[in-house]
């Protein structure tokens, strides 16, 4: 253990996490806590403000005790969490007045549509880089306000807050005193002008937020405030903070453009640094900012986000019971050579990119007599691994150079199988670092960074180390034969739900 020590929390849509950094870049303390998840009705996903907080506490406590220090002994903290999900609190006693509404939840489908229908959706997306899906906090937020008029009226006031997972933790870690959300974090609302860095007061009029209810926001190399010393015995820094996305991008090195990195948790979530270039993609993909904006000025992530991939083990664990745990489903797949032809589609929530259909739903296409329960665990991995290749394949065409390698973390990246299906599908060597805990290492650089714990980024991307590469081993006729079934099983399920 080399101090000072770091300390990264990651809070994420299944677990919330804390981990102790040391200034050698190694993990000498961890703690995860479960999320309670909430499906009030389907399609809708909620979680506890309060629950995300505990567990976060919680975690910390272990984490600390793990490492054997006291919180005290912390030089500062990073903060990372899952993005877009909408809290609402008052400002006044810091109470939740709604469960949180998760980025995977639907119920803003016909909001959406509405404001496509007004002819808005081109102005959206080149302001925020985003397209109009209720997977963005904004249409949360509406939903939220046009259901408690009492509340907006609240809101207009100044009497509420809202804002996402990060500002929620910033509050509650503060005691209160710091309102403040990151620039990664703001650019997945629908609210937040990319390309001048800026709340956007026609968004906020269009999607009914007033913005006295919002956070400042601020760069995520910055000083968020200190933690409450009432409740901690001692005032720590918060000096870095981000969406666990760009964190991860960040924490894989991705400091430059051309770097790219996939990260396999509940979704799976392709980014690649794009430099300081603000052109929003054609092709279904996501501007968004990056985490290493700095005195330069904004840098900008091109991204696009599959929402069901390492959810699809879990529901093959939990609601069809073919496996006792995830990592069961790994040797299962690998007891056959094949699918047998079966082609899943995970499309419990919609599609994300790059289709962006709030209507499609699941579907399991090619079945016969003879497929058994490896054939499914097999199809479901290659569902993973062919819905990223696709997305690598429509990212090419917005990037100056195509993708050369790829970057891989998250809780599904252990999975050997599925990276070397990886490999094979998008054709290019998939690289796993020592440490897949590059979401939290990326919270870690940043607060490390602006608390002079690294001098550089340079010095940082030295942490940076291969643990293996799979290489593809699959002919260039054989993955575009591939990639065109999963694209014919795609159009399958489009617009399922929409009658
Ligand atoms: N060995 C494995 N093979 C495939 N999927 C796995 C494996 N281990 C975990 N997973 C999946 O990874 C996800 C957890 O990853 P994690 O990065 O912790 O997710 P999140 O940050 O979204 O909560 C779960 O959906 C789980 O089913
Ligand atoms: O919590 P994760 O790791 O599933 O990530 C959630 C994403 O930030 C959603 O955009």
């Amino acid at each position: 253990m080399t101090p000072p020590y770091i300390l990264a929390i990651d809070q994420g849509t299944t677990s919330s996490r804390a981990l102790i950094v040391d200034r050698t870049g190694a993990i000498v303390g961890l703690g995860q806590q479960p999320l309670t998840q909430y499906y009030p009705q389907p399609g809708w996903v909620e979680h506890d403000p309060e629950e995300i907080w505990t567990t976060t506490l919680d975690a910390i406590g272990v984490a600390l005790a793990q490492a054997g220090l006291a919180f005290g002994d912390l030089a500062c903290i990073g903060l990372t969490n899952q993005r877009e999900t909408a809290v609402v609190w008052e400002r006044a006693t810091g109470a939740p007045v709604h469960r949180a509404i998760v980025w995977q939840d639907r119920r803003t489908a016909g909001i959406c549509e509405d404001v496509r229908s007004a002819g808005e959706e081109e102005r959206v997306r080149q302001a925020t880089g985003l397209t109009l899906d209720p997977y963005f906090t904004g249409t949360k937020l509406t939903w939220l306000f046009r259901h408690d008029p009492e509340l907006h009226r609240q809101a207009r006031l100044g009497e509420i807050c809202a804002g996402t997972v990060d500002a929620w933790l910033i509050w509650k870690l503060t005691g209160g005193a710091s309102f403040l959300t990151d620039f990664t974090n703001a650019s997945r609302t629908l609210l937040f002008n990319v390309k001048r860095g800026r709340w956007d007061d026609g968004l906020l009029d269009l999607f009914e937020v007033p913005r006295a209810a919002l956070p400042a926001a601020a760069p995520s190399q910055s000083r968020f405030g200190f933690t409450s010393e009432e409740q901690f015995g001692s005032r720590v820094p918060i000096t870095g903070a981000a969406g666990d996305q760009q964190a991860a991008l960040f924490g894989q090195g991705g400091f430059a453009p051309g770097v790219a990195k996939n990260t396999y948790g509940t979704g799976c979530f392709l980014l690649s640094n794009a430099g300081r270039k603000a052109a929003v993609p054609e092709t279904g993909l996501l501007l968004s900012l990056g985490a290493g904006a700095g005195p330069q000025g904004p840098e900008y992530v091109i991204e696009g986000s599959v929402f069901v991939a390492g959810a699809l083990v879990q529901w093959m664990r939990d609601e069809l019971g073919l496996i006792a745990q995830s990592a069961d489903i790994e040797p299962l797949a690998a007891s056959v050579p094949d699918t047998a032809g079966v082609v899943i589609v995970p499309a419990f929530t919609g599609l994300g990119a790059p289709d962006w259909d709030p209507h499609a739903r699941g579907a399991i296409l090619g079945l016969t007599r003879g497929v058994t329960k490896a054939h499914l665990a097999r199809a479901a991995l290659e569902a993973i691994a062919l819905s990223s290749a696709e997305l690598i394949e429509v990212m090419n065409e917005s990037l100056p150079e195509p993708i050369r390698e790829l970057r891989v973390d998250g809780g599904a990246a252990v999975n050997d199988l599925l990276m070397q299906l990886q490999a094979d599908f998008a054709g290019i060597p998939v690289l796993r670092p020592q440490s897949t805990e590059t979401t939290a290492l990326g919270a870690a650089y940043l607060a490390g960074l602006t608390a002079g714990i690294w001098s550089s980024i340079d010095e940082v991307a030295e942490l940076w180390r291969p643990e293996r590469v799979f290489e593809p081993r699959l002919g260039s006729a054989e993955r575009h034969r591939r990639l065109r079934e999963w694209r014919r099983a795609v159009e399958r399920t489009l617009g399922w739900a929409a009658s």
